[in-house]
């Protein structure tokens, strides 16, 4: 038996469509401190009294119209992801999902007991949030050095720019770019204004400089702005798309405070007034197919578009179980097999 495991984490879903079920992976997810990150009573005021008794219904509803005979798009992708990866690579593959199941805690307990001592942590997110990429590492973190404090945890970082990415999320869109089309809209998942400036570690940079996003910083690290400007950057360029046939957005908004703009929804409604009536819509934020892109983008966000006069809308899956992907991340695990002193 190896001693050797990959643990892929995604966000989560919740267990079935309903009402109940829905509440309970909201209150769950909600009650992140580095998701509503506010003072606990308060956190807990805003979910009990504002979120909790309207939202789980609005969302259940919603995932019903994406719930497959599987289950939840998210974990269903997942699972294949993990089966396909499991094919190219030695070392077990756990997955795990941050909120809702399968559980974190299960996972670490599972390879403890299968006598896994190196774990090589894949958080399934292209960018750093303190709401996605950060929750994840912390939580497994937390688990370990309770549960498993033998076990050695190697993260893999932030990806946004690695070529290999680029290269995969090319591979998997280029289908959907060969036909014709006016405009090409990245629609990132957005986060509060105020965590850019929460993670930037200068405290002199992220909004506070201009261009803080193009200009080169340390800050950039932490920077989810930075980082999904970044990948489009490289995705034009890869693709050779002209500058002036593309923007990017920000879906998802939660609350009343300013988020990262432009809104999609906005943009959406825009842009057929500017002649951009032929759209094409990646979200790279997203590795697999979810409820913000199969609801929100392809069903909501398409009429939308078509309500304001546009007359194409092409919404681009995410990369799922595409071989590129699957390789990116098969190439990432033998890296860190060879480099790290993992036992063979
Ligand atoms: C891509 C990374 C993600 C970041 C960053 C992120 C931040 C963030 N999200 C919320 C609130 C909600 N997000 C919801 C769904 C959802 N979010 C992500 C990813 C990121 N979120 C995914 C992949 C999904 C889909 C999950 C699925 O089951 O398909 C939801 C639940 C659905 C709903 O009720 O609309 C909420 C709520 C906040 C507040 C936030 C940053 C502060
Ligand atoms: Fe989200
Ligand atoms: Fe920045």
């Amino acid at each position: 038996m190896s001693e050797n495991a990959v643990l892929l984490v995604n966000l989560g879903s919740p267990d079935s469509t309903s009402v109940p079920d829905v509440k309970r992976y909201l209150r769950e997810f909600l009650s992140d401190d580095r998701v509503i990150d506010s003072p606990k009573l308060i956190q807990q005021f805003v979910l009990n009294c504002f979120i909790l008794p309207s939202r789980p219904k609005q969302s259940a509803e919603a995932y019903s119209k994406v719930w497959t005979d599987e289950g939840s798009p998210l974990i269903v992708t997942s699972k294949n992801l993990q089966k396909l990866l499991q094919g190219k690579i030695e070392p077990k593959v756990e997955l795990a999902m941050r909120y809702g199941s399968p559980s974190i805690p299960d996972a670490i307990e599972r390879m403890k007991s299968e006598g896994v001592k190196n774990v090589f942590l894949v958080p399934l997110y292209p960018h750093y949030a303190m709401s996605s990429f950060e929750t994840v590492v912390v939580k497994v973190m937390e688990e370990v050095a309770e549960n498993a404090p033998d076990m050695k945890v190697t993260t893999l970082q932030p990806f946004y720019s690695d070529p290999s990415y680029i290269e995969a999320l090319y591979k998997s869109a280029k289908p959907y770019l060969d036909n014709e089309y006016d405009h090409l809209l990245f629609s990132y998942h957005g986060i509060p204004e105020r965590h850019l400036n929460k993670a930037d570690s200068t405290k002199a940079h992220c909004n506070v400089v201009k261009d803080c996003c193009t200009t080169c910083n340390p800050a950039h690290s932490t920077c989810y702005k930075h980082q999904v400007t970044k990948t489009t950057e490289l995705f034009v360029k890869r693709a050779g798309i002209p500058e002036d046939k593309y923007s990017i957005s920000f879906q998802s908004r939660l609350g009343r405070e300013p988020w990262l703009t432009p809104y999609t929804d906005k943009v959406l409604e825009e842009l057929p007034a500017e002649g951009k009536k032929k759209l094409v819509i990646m979200t790279p934020a997203f590795v697999s197919d979810c409820l913000e892109t199969l609801e929100e983008i392809a069903m909501e966000g398409k009429e939308e578009f078509l309500e304001a006069g546009g007359e194409e809308f092409t919404a681009v899956p995410c990369m799922n179980e595409h071989p590129a992907w699957v390789q990116f991340l098969a190439d990432k695990a033998e890296n860190w097999l060879k480099s790290s002193s993992a036992v063979l």
